[in-house]
């Protein structure tokens, strides 16, 4: 099968107001296939959202490409729409009113009629369709990014950009939308890619999970194989020896790179300035 997203050779650097430049990126190569659900993990501050934002043409690589379904990513479209952890929704507006702004804007070409379908099967599909004359602040944090993810889905994206998109929330609020998430990807065919720092939140949804190392320059460690058929409950396949030896395969990753930043900074604090 033909790659859907194809990420070439990716660097990235950050020009600093001292004049030096933070890479932070570099060397990143990876294809995506349609349907894939593609989660990123890595240590704070090693470039996970930098690539993201790459991909959603919000940052502009310093060498290589991105590609979307043969297209060149040049700036950011609504063939790949982002959801933050912050949920970044219009506070004035009710939840509905926050979807409507983006279908209103994107599907300008399509009838009133349809737009309205797009914004109330949108909600109904995240489960909102009673809390659609509410605004922000009498929403809770889950509920809120319930309202994120439907003005992400009414677009129809290609892609679905999600940065650490559960983040924010409680345990319980966060499974069950992990569990909502994966059946959406999966019965619409969405293709997603996820920054996480939950080794188990990447395992449920991911059919791969690229481990990127510590920056600068960070590059891909490995890519993992996640072979669950979906639709995948938590408590069948975490008792799975395969979910055992896959999660300590990213928790002995994720260990390594912490030893090998301690190491770094060890060094670091005893060399003389000038070195
Ligand atoms: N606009 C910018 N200008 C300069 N440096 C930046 C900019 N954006 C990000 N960086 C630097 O790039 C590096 C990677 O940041 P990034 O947010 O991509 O990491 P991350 O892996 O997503 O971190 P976290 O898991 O903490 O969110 C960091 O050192 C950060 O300070």
């Amino acid at each position: 099968m033909s790659s859907f997203v194809e990420i070439k050779d990716i660097k990235k650097e950050f020009n600093l107001s001292d004049g030096s430049k933070n890479i932070v990126l570099q060397d990143i190569n990876l294809k995506i296939l349609p349907g894939d659900f593609v989660s990123l993990i890595g240590h704070s501050g090693c470039g996970k959202s930098t690539l993201l934002n790459i991909v959603a043409g919000l940052e502009k690589p310093t060498q290589g490409y991105v590609e979307v379904d043969g297209q060149l990513v040049r700036r950011p479209g609504s063939d790949r729409m982002m959801v933050f952890q912050n949920y970044s929704l219009l506070p004035w507006l009710t939840a509905w009113d926050n979807v409507a702004l983006a279908v209103d804007k994107v599907m300008r070409h399509k009838s009133k009629k349809e737009r309205y379908q797009l914004i109330a099967d949108s909600l109904e599909m995240v489960g909102l369709k009673d809390a659609i004359r509410k605004k922000p602040t009498q929403l809770s944090g889950g509920m809120k990014q319930r309202v994120a993810l439907a003005r992400a889905l009414a677009i129809k994206p290609k892609l679905l950009l999600l940065d650490e998109p559960f983040g924010a929330l409680d345990a319980l609020t966060r499974s069950s939308l992990q569990t909502e998430l994966m059946h959406i990807c999966n019965t619409n065919d969405i293709t997603a890619m996820m920054v996480t720092h939950d080794v188990d939140e990447a395992l449920l949804l991911s059919n791969r999970v690229v481990m990127l190392k510590n920056g600068p320059g960070a590059t891909i460690d490995q890519v993992l194989e996640v072979p669950f058929v979906y639709p995948r409950f938590p408590t069948e396949i975490m008792d799975s020896t395969k979910y055992h030896a896959l999660r300590h395969e990213m928790m002995q990753f994720l260990h390594r790179q912490q030893q090998v930043k301690y190491i770094e900074s060890q060094v670091l604090s005893v060399l003389p300035k000038s070195v």
